[in-house]
């Protein structure tokens, strides 16, 4: 008897066992001519400009992209709130950031069905949920130092709410990004496991030294955490130098059976406190052809981009893939 896969599998299985993400949202939104510089970040656009962000999901879709992730990564209740909007206004907010990419998705889907040969994978949508971190705007995302009295209790209260406005909004996964400290992690499984969640999630890090994750935790230790919960079905490194991710692949291969998911930025340094991303060694589209393959090589099986990436960088990393088509078993195990 074969065991059902999740779309999540499903995928993977279509696209020969390596998927392509989309690439940095929020920078996209700039490049469209968005002003981001608030609180709410990216996710100002769905009160401020809806359309704008379906014209992004457009542009990773027609550059190849397989998933999608919402505009929701600093889009929160408080958020709203300190916006003078009602938590009702603010829960449909969430579930728009889901509804525009679904649009977007079956938009696309159906100018499709008009070239028979076209070669695109029906791609999935991933609700994108950001760290406390990311909602308090400081930049701790990338530091992982949250205040004493944030417990485990108090991450838990912060991450409900959203978690299951977005998981009924009918997403296809969902994508917990760049979480900076392993408290985080588990109060993200818990959570995951106290409500039931059946929808194929990913939890993916960030990191500043390649080694840890930025609050110092080890990987080894968030993957145990990871390992235990069902409902994550892949893990990750997100929005960190690409200098790291061959390296991490090969680390995370140590520690889990799941499917790995890596999507860094373009190795640039984002400034928390100016609000700025500082010139440093970077890399450019043309380095992710090769970037890919490796990556691919080594076990990576999603690859997109994060901050500072563009459907041009996603489009070379799709080609790439699809030129060179790996050997793939008929049947893929990650259990
Ligand atoms: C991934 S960072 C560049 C997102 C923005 C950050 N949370 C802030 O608002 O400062
Ligand atoms: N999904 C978010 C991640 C920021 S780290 C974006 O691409 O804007
Ligand atoms: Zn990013």
């Amino acid at each position: 008897m074969g065991v059902t896969k999740n779309a999540l599998e499903e995928l993977l299985e279509r696209a020969g066992g390596c998927a392509v993400i989309d690439g940095g949202f929020a920078t996209q939104l700039e490049a469209l001519g968005a002003d981001i510089n608030d609180p709410l970040w990216s996710a100002l656009c769905l009160i401020s400009n809806p359309d704008l962000i379906k014209k992004v999901h457009m542009q990773y879709l027609e550059a190849g992209a397989n998933v999608l992730i919402t505009s929701s990564y600093q889009a929160t209740i408080p958020g709203f709130l300190s916006k003078g909007l009602s938590i009702d206004e603010g829960e449909q907010l969430l579930q728009r950031s889901v509804k525009l990419a679904i649009e977007a998705r079956d938009n696309f889907w159906t100018l499709l069905q008009k070239c028979p040969k076209h070669g695109y994978n029906r791609a999935l949508v991933a609700a994108s949920l950001g760290s406390y971190g990311a909602y308090l705007a400081d930049g701790s995302e990338y530091s992982g130092l949250y205040e004493p009295d944030i417990v485990l209790d108090k991450l838990k209260d912060f991450h409900r709410q959203r978690l299951q406005v977005l998981a009924n909004a009918g997403p296809d996964l969902l994508a917990f990004e760049a979480i900076p400290n392993k408290l985080e992690a588990q109060a993200i499984v818990d959570l995951l496991d106290e409500q039931k969640v059946d929808i194929p999630s990913w939890i993916c890090f960030s990191s500043i030294d390649g080694n840890h994750i930025p609050s110092g935790d080890s990987f080894k230790e968030c993957l145990e955490i990871l390992n235990n919960c069902e409902t994550i079905s892949a893990v990750g490194v997100n929005c960190t130098s690409p200098h790291f991710i061959d390296k991490l692949i090969y680390e995370f291969k140590k520690f889990t059976k799941k499917p790995i998911v890596v999507y860094p930025n373009s190795g640039e340094i984002w400034d928390g406190r100016a609000k700025k991303w500082m010139p440093s060694e970077c890399f450019g589209d043309a380095s992710f052809e090769e970037l890919a393959l490796t990556w691919r090589e080594s076990g990576a099986n999603l690859i997109g981009g994060c901050c500072r990436t563009t459907p041009n960088t996603i489009q070379v990393i799709s080609k790439a893939l699809k030129q060179k088509r790996q050997y793939v078993p008929a049947t893929m195990d990650f259990n």
